[in-house]
């Protein structure tokens, strides 16, 4: 299949080489090329350029682009699409006044969504799934890390990697799996949170890894959750079976997680609404990538990581949508970029290389994803007719997409 875009008003993350990651100033560029063509074979992006200096292209499906902008797809790294059920009584319930975590403690959260998972069938999950992952490549989403965790059973944190994994068979979207069993402590180790972190490591781990069920291991570090003792345990256990971790840290309470995740050689550490300036020391100079979920914080009311100030200290930044039944129900990636610049004071420029080749880095797609780069997957987003690209998170609230490109063909 070859296809041609043309007339392109402007094609935003063009990339001769793309950096694995872009940190501090560099996030402040966005490359462009105005009034461009570009040329997809077999899924792949082939080459690009300026009209003017257009080749000749017979024969090959052509789209006109005059007046729309072209992006990467986005690079959503951290979501928890694959769950059971909603959870908009908590919703009304936190309206009315009761918090997040006093929730929890009342056996909501975390928990109710993994007693309606385990009760509901493999089948059934998928589809409840697929769903929401078709919503969210609609929306513009190319590439996408899916976590386990609502499971907190053996059975059913298999289940939900299974299920992750049938959608990366099922789908054209790239999907990464993460084994997030130390989601929660489940009702029957209330008073043994060790004894579940021994099911961890010595059933689920193992299983895991023999099943090739996921790439990534992640914990929910937090006071009331799992202490960071908890996660250097289960980060030694899973570096056995070659698990990378990508954890959740700093989302009510800095509690040391993110200096013990960089010990560990973390890919990513996200959340991070509270950060300390050591949070930010811990990050300098190193491979793991911070990661903001600005839907989450609008979502609960919280703080928003201080994205500003850690770009600014030089650190790299990805944004993700955390989409979930509890903390955020939506994983419409525009909306996170949107709000990024809105409540974090990301520049467009910042917030679009967070979404894209920050995002990709922060699931290890690197290389083939997140820019518009020879080589890489033809993975993209066609604006509808819009004065510029800052116009994206300008107009929070209106659906600009006109089409998603990925593997080189149009979505329905
Ligand atoms: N904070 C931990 N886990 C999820 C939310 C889980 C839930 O409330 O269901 C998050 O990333 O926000
Ligand atoms: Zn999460």
């Amino acid at each position: 299949m070859k296809l041609l875009l043309t007339h392109i008003k402007e094609l935003l993350q063009v990339r001769e080489h793309c950096p694995e990651k872009l940190s501090g100033d560099q996030m402040k560029e966005l490359p462009t090329l105005k009034n461009a063509w570009l040329y997809i074979e077999q899924g792949i992006i082939k080459d690009f350029g300026k009209m003017d200096k257009m080749g000749p292209h017979k024969g090959f499906k052509t789209l006109d682009c005059s007046g729309k902008i072209v992006l990467p797809a986005w690079c959503d790294s951290h979501s928890h699409i694959v769950y059971a059920g909603n959870r908009e009584q908590e919703f009304v319930d936190r309206i009315k006044g009761l918090s997040y975590q006093q929730i929890a403690e009342k056996g909501g959260g975390i928990i109710n969504s993994a007693k309606k998972l385990q009760q509901t069938s493999e089948e059934d999950l998928y589809c409840q799934s697929a769903t929401r992952l078709e919503e969210v490549m609609r929306l513009g989403t190319g590439a996408v890390e899916i976590k386990s965790g609502y499971g907190l059973t053996v059975e059913a944190e298999l289940k939900m990697l299974r299920v992750a994994k049938r959608l990366a068979k099922e789908y054209p979207i790239a999907i990464k799996t993460t084994f997030l069993g130390a989601h929660a402590i489940p009702p029957e180790y209330k008073n043994d949170k060790s004894g579940y972190l021994d099911l961890i490591c010595e059933q689920m781990l193992p299983q895991v890894a023999e099943d090739e069920l996921a790439e990534y291991v992640d914990i929910f570090c937090e006071e009331g959750y799992f202490s960071v003792a908890d996660m250097e345990r289960l980060l030694d256990e899973a570096k056995k079976y070659n698990l990378i971790p990508k954890v959740h840290v700093n989302q009510f309470n800095s509690i040391g997680g993110v200096e013990a995740a960089v010990k560990h050689g973390a890919l990513s550490v996200d959340h991070l609404e509270v950060m300390t300036d050591e949070d930010i020391n811990a990050l300098q100079n190193t491979g793991t990538m911070p990661v903001a979920l600005p839907s989450c914080s609008y979502f609960l009311s919280i703080p928003y990581a201080p994205g500003r100030k850690m770009i600014d200290a030089g650190l790299p930044l990805a944004l993700a949508t955390d989409y979930n039944p509890g903390s955020t129900p939506s994983g419409n990636m525009n909306f996170v970029v949107s709000t990024a610049c809105v409540k974090m004071r990301l520049t467009p420029e910042e917030a679009i290389n967070a979404a894209t080749v920050n995002g990709a880095y922060a699931m290890g797609l690197s290389h083939t994803h997140g820019s518009i780069t020879k080589g890489k997957i033809a993975n993209l987003i066609i604006t509808k007719e819009i004065p510029s690209y800052g116009y994206l998170p300008y107009a929070f609230g209106s659906n600009l997409i006109d089409s998603v490109i990925i593997n080189g063909s149009e979505i329905k």
